[in-house]
């Protein structure tokens, strides 16, 4: 049984493709945001002006700045607004949940204090709610141009992941079922950070076999904290993982990787963070995850390099040359254990 009424919460890119995805599927859909005159434009002009000003939206799709008129009678809630704001605006309607309402997040970052993942966030908030999660290689400008995408819904809930593949596959949107939760939504978390380290490599002009180098080596470091935090390291095979790597890695249409070339570029962390006006989730998840893995002693090389030119004011080029001369090392760890070199 399809979705018939959902809500999404937060008024940016992602959540605003998601919306109209959902309003071209046939879903009655109210987004909500705090934006009262982007709110109007999306009612009566049927655009997002700050975040997709070129992209016409479905008329069916109806906005509002009314957090409880959204929520109330959604089968569905989607929340897409940045991981720093993800428990307080839940937490601001969790009273007038009742127990079939699903919540899936669309949110790519961690909270710092326990590393919880938002799906963990909803879980703590909503026990009584069936939870999933949407992640893959989703840049949402490509996708509110209807170009052709594919997604991943994890949830440990079959029906609302056959409900959710429903609702949301169409011509342009093609939506693959996992029921790792915490795998598919660790991929993208961690994924924006290498997303940053590849902007570095393009601002330096570096080749093809750097980049490649780069992104197989990212796999390899994200798959070995994976395993270390008890993730199913497999689940980066897929689009969560791979999939979302390798776009981000590659896409100037990706804000993390825009803050890495201009960082590469001379500027800093302020000025592009500033510049981007956009959320950049990596630049935090960073610092939560050089964070963790210095806990667990946990080899992560381009974490620890990243975490240097950020915020330590390193020269991205000596950051280089030393990830050349680290200790010998297996090629996939799966296959050679490093203790076997
Ligand atoms: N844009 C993309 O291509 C994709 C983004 N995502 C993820 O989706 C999440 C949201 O991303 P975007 O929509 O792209 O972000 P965005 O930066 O385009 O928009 C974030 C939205 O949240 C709102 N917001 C900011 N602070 C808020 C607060 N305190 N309370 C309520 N609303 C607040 C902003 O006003 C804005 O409407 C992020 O975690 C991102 O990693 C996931 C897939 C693709
Ligand atoms: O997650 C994304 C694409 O899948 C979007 O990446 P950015 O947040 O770096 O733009």
């Amino acid at each position: 049984m399809s979705i018939k009424r959902a809500a999404v919460i937060g008024g940016g890119s992602f959540g605003t493709v998601i919306a109209n995805i959902l309003a071209d599927n046939g879903v009655e859909i109210l987004q909500w945001m705090r934006n009262e005159s982007v709110a109007e434009s999306i009612n009566h002009e049927h655009v997002n002006p700050d975040y997709l000003p070129d992209t016409k939206l479905n008329p069916s799709l109806k906005a509002t700045t009314d957090l409880q008129e959204a929520v109330r009678g959604a089968e569905v809630i989607f929340v897409s607004v940045p991981s720093k704001f993800v428990r307080q605006v839940v937490g601001s309607f969790v009273d007038d949940l009742d127990p079939t309402q699903a919540l899936v997040s669309t949110t790519k970052g961690i909270e710092p204090d326990r590393f919880l993942l938002m799906s963990q966030v909803l879980q703590e908030l909503c026990p009584n709610n069936p939870v999933a999660v949407i992640s893959g290689p989703n840049l949402a400008k490509e996708i509110a141009k209807r170009e052709l995408a594919a997604t991943v819904i994890a949830s440990t809930n079959s029906d609302l992941r056959r409900n959710l593949q429903e609702s949301l596959s169409c011509n342009y949107f093609r939506v693959y079922a996992s029921d790792d939760l915490y795998g598919v939504e660790l991929g993208g978390a961690l994924k924006n950070i290498y997303a940053i380290v590849s902007g570095f490599i393009a601002a330096l002009g570096m080749g093809e076999n750097t980049k490649s180098m780069i992104i197989t080596r990212s796999l390899a470091e994200m798959s070995r904290f994976a395993e270390a935090m008890g993730a199913n390291p497999l689940t980066f095979l897929g689009l969560a993982g791979v999939g979302d790597l390798v776009v981000t890695c590659m896409s100037p249409l990706s804000r993390n990787y825009r803050v890495g070339y201009a960082i590469g570029s001379g500027q800093s962390l302020e000025e592009s963070v500033d510049e981007l006006g956009e959320v950049a989730e990596g630049v935090n998840t960073l610092r939560y995850v050089r964070e963790k893995a210095l806990e667990l002693d946990i080899y992560m090389p381009l974490v620890m390099g990243a975490y240097e030119i950020l915020f330590n004011h390193a020269d991205p080029k000596d950051v280089a040359k030393g990830l050349m001369t680290g200790a010998f090392a297996s090629d996939v760890e799966f296959a050679l254990p490093s203790h076997k070199i």
